[in-house]
């Protein structure tokens, strides 16, 4: 077997297209354009990544991309106003937290004030919560992108066995939560779990959000599954995802690589998110 390597630029385009309309439509509804405002800390590689292609496609797309970098050393209680002033902006429609917060800034005490129509990357507790429950919600951007790829590559997702690794608030758990609600039977994993490979070799679909570069091998992967990498590591400068995606692709009947796979259309679905609402 010789797995299809997913390409996302085609989807990427689509939704590009999509996308300027919506913005148009939207500049005619409000006579302003859509505005999002992200907040990063610190130097993360991975978040500068992400906030750089934010801010390059609102330009293309036509929304207004406001950015607020702060030192790794800021107050919580700065980012804690700077949140609750853009939640009361009329002007601003989404706000994204970039990931990861230092230790002294409280992801709870700095989301609870985000206004819920608002949290765009469904990082706050309602938003969460509403997903939990099966309400309409903003999911977190990545569980977005994996259903859309296995939706865009005719992948039946009802009764299969989903296996996910990683249980990260906005990757493992979103993601398992997403497949549940499309029928899967799910099974999450994560750093303690017993007998890895065996679980994972269980998997007819397997989605991996660890950060650990190289962490799943050919022989974890059953024969024919599709294989979902959300893994985002920089190395060196490049980003990594979590498959060693030369052997893998030899055992895998899907797999989508990084880079090129879901990761550059994770901050499309974000814009998306903007625009239209919660789902
Ligand atoms: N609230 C929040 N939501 C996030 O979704 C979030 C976050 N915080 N903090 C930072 C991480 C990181 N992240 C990336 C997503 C895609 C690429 C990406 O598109 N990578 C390209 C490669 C880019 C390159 O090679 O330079 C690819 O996979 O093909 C990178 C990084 C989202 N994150």
């Amino acid at each position: 077997m010789s797995a299809t390597i997913f390409d996302s630029r085609p989807l990427a385009a689509r939704m590009m297209a999509e996308l300027q309309q919506e913005a148009a439509e939207f500049r005619k509804q409000h006579r302003r354009s859509a505005r999002l405002a992200q907040i990063i800390i610190g130097r993360d590689p991975a978040a500068e990544v992400y906030s750089r292609q934010l801010v390059r496609s609102c330009r293309r797309i036509g929304l207004s991309c406001v950015t607020l970098a702060y030192p790794f050393e800021v107050e919580e209680e700065e980012i804690r106003s700077e949140v609750a002033t853009l939640s009361e902006a009329p002007t601003t429609d989404g706000i994204v937290l970039l990931l990861p917060l230092p230790d002294h800034i409280r992801q709870r005490v700095v989301t609870e004030i985000l206004r819920p129509e608002k949290d765009v990357d469904g990082l706050g507790p309602r938003n969460a919560g509403n997903l939990l429950l099966g309400f309409p919600s903003f999911i977190p951007s990545t569980a977005d992108v994996v259903l859309t790829v296995l939706r865009e590559a005719g992948i039946r997702v009802a009764g299969q066995h989903a296996v996910i690794v990683g249980r990260s608030n906005i990757g493992g758990k979103p993601i398992a939560l997403t497949l549940m609600r499309e029928d899967a039977t799910v099974t999450i994993c994560h750093s303690q779990t017993r007998d890895l490979a065996e679980i994972t070799r269980s998997a007819d679909i397997l989605v991996v959000s660890t950060g650990k570069p190289g962490l799943i091998t050919a022989e974890m992967v059953k024969p024919g599954a599709v294989v979902l990498d959300a893994g985002i590591t920089t190395v060196d400068g490049k980003v990594v995802g979590d498959v060693d995606s030369e052997s893998v692709a030899r055992v895998a009947s899907f797999l989508t690589p990084v880079p090129g796979g879901l990761g550059p259309l994770t901050h499309l679905m974000l814009i998306r998110h903007t625009l239209l609402g919660p789902q």
